[in-house]
């Protein structure tokens, strides 16, 4: 145990795998504390699956290490998969068995779950246990890897991409399993690529890019960096000069009584220098933290160096 505190659920310590020359993680080093959902985003290929299976110790750090529920996961993995909920990203199910059959084996394998558990969440996802899972779509298949990732209550659940195939209205039920694990004081790690439902889900956002760390946030302060584009409608015409150079304004365009700009961040400096004209009106976008965000972290990585919650 090293004298690691029961309130963080993942430490990862420089944490770092190369395949060959390769990078698939470097020097990653972040906590996951008890009890809160984490949200793991970048895109394709950013490292987001190579570091759940390094936390499992289903591959071994080229170097760095993993404390997970204060275990070490080479020494102590029987130990440490009981007390997991693992999805993994890539479903390989023995095809023959009725999707049933697969969850009571899971079942015992950890030592006995309650069936009423299993039907609960079968019946929350939708899933007809009785179907052999060779003919089930993939969405199916998701959902029976959700089922065996959730059934036995687990203290700390590692979901890997758990919304792809799913259709909307069951991304939402995932959702909502969620927030009542976490309600239970389970902690979730998830990974997606997908903003919007980890905005939705986590209380804190790891983004990788590139096999690096490049932020790790609360979800709230998500929202604060939001760039939008607003237009203004004025009386008279203005001049472009007057709102170029002002604190997060960008883009700036004029034609005629009618500003465009982009801004970044808070909306006062704009605000303030708009207020010296008469305005008709004011649009602003809805931010589309989707591109926005994660464009913004994507093109300029040595802009962010701070990083909270990472040490
Ligand atoms: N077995 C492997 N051999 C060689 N390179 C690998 C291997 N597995 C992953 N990589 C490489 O490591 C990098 C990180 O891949 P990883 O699968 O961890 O990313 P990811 O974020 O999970 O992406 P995806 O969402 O596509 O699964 C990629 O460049 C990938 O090509």
């Amino acid at each position: 145990m090293s004298g690691m505190s029961s309130d963080i659920a993942i430490h990862a310590e420089d944490l770092t795998k190369f395949y060959g020359s390769r990078r698939g993680v470097e020097g990653l080093t972040l906590d996951v504390k008890a009890g809160e959902v984490l949200g793991f985003l970048g895109p394709n290929g950013a490292g987001k699956t190579t570091t759940i299976r390094l936390l499992l110790d289903f591959l071994r750090p080229t170097r760095g290490d993993a404390t997970i529920l204060g275990l070490d996961p080479r020494r102590d993995k029987a130990a440490l998969h009981r007390q997991i909920g693992y999805l993994p990203g890539e479903l390989a199910f023995p095809g023959r068995e009725k999707a049933a059959d697969l969850l009571r084996f899971f079942a015992a394998a950890r030592g006995g779950v309650a069936w009423s558990q299993v039907t609960a969440l079968a019946d929350r996802l939708e899933l007809d246990l009785t179907r052999p899972i060779r003919t089930m779509s993939k969405g199916n298949k998701q959902k029976v890897g959700l089922v065996q990732a959730f059934m036995h209550q687990p203290a700390l659940l590692i979901l890997d991409e758990p919304t792809s195939g799913l259709d909307p209205l069951m991304q939402q039920e995932f959702l909502a399993m969620v927030a009542d694990a976490r309600a239970d004081g389970q902690t979730v790690f998830m990974s997606s690529h997908v903003l919007a439902e980890v905005q939705q889900a986590a209380d804190r956002v790891a983004i990788i890019r590139d096999g690096r760390l490049a932020a790790l946030e609360r979800v709230e302060s998500l929202g604060r960096r939001a760039i939008r584009t607003v237009e203004i409608h004025f009386d008279d015409p203005v001049d472009a000069a007057e709102f170029t150079g002002l604190p997060g304004v960008s883009d700036v365009m004029v034609s005629g009584p009618i500003l465009r700009c982009t801004v970044d961040g808070r909306l006062s400096p704009l605000i303030k220098a708009v207020a010296r004209h008469e305005v008709i009106d004011l649009l602003s976008a809805e931010p589309d933290l989707e591109e926005t965000f994660l464009s913004y972290y994507y093109t300029q990585p040595d802009q962010h160096t701070q990083i909270e919650g990472a040490r």
